[in-house]
């Protein structure tokens, strides 16, 4: 659609030898803004997600693979059944990472909700209905690191 939000990101993370086992991080933690997060990476690894407990948990690369991420969007439409994942990729000392990730975004004007048919019988909907326009602007407003989607929470 003409219309979209989406778009194509490539991120390249040279090898940093002096780093020593030492943690450097090549993209800070965050969640994506978008509905989905479809990415292809290199054999590096790096790429890593926050679990429920605050751990970070590795990826394992695979060249072959996809990796699909849940990002903000969905995480309204389906009323915080599916979470958005926190996520942060860390340089590697020996090889460089290259990844490639398309973001499946909404036009603009698109107003945002979770849908009626996920909320359940008597469900309450846990988000207020914004658009897409709105959304993105307190992206550029916060730290990369923010939790927006609580601000707009019912
Ligand atoms: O480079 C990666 O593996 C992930 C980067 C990322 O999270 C992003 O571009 O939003
Ligand atoms: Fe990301």
């Amino acid at each position: 659609d003409a219309e979209s939000d989406s778009m194509l990101r490539v991120n390249h993370y040279p090898p940093r030898p002096e780093l020593q086992g030492r943690l450097l991080t090549g993209f800070g933690e965050h969640t994506d803004p978008q509905v989905i997060s479809v990415l292809r990476s290199n054999g590096t690894s790096g790429l890593e997600i926050c679990a429920r407990d605050g751990s970070w948990a590795a990826v394992p690369p695979d060249p072959d693979s996809f990796f699909v991420n849940v990002a903000d969007a969905m995480q309204v439409l389906t009323n915080g059944r599916f979470r958005s994942v926190r996520h942060r990729v860390v340089v590697s000392s020996e090889r460089p990472r290259v990844s490639m990730i398309f973001f499946g975004g909404p036009p603009f004007g698109q107003r945002l909700a979770p849908l009626r048919q996920l909320l359940g019988d008597g469900g309450r909907s846990r988000y207020r209905e914004f658009t897409w326009k709105e959304y993105k602007s307190s992206t550029h407003k916060g730290r990369l690191a923010t939790d927006r989607l609580c601000s707009f929470e019912n």
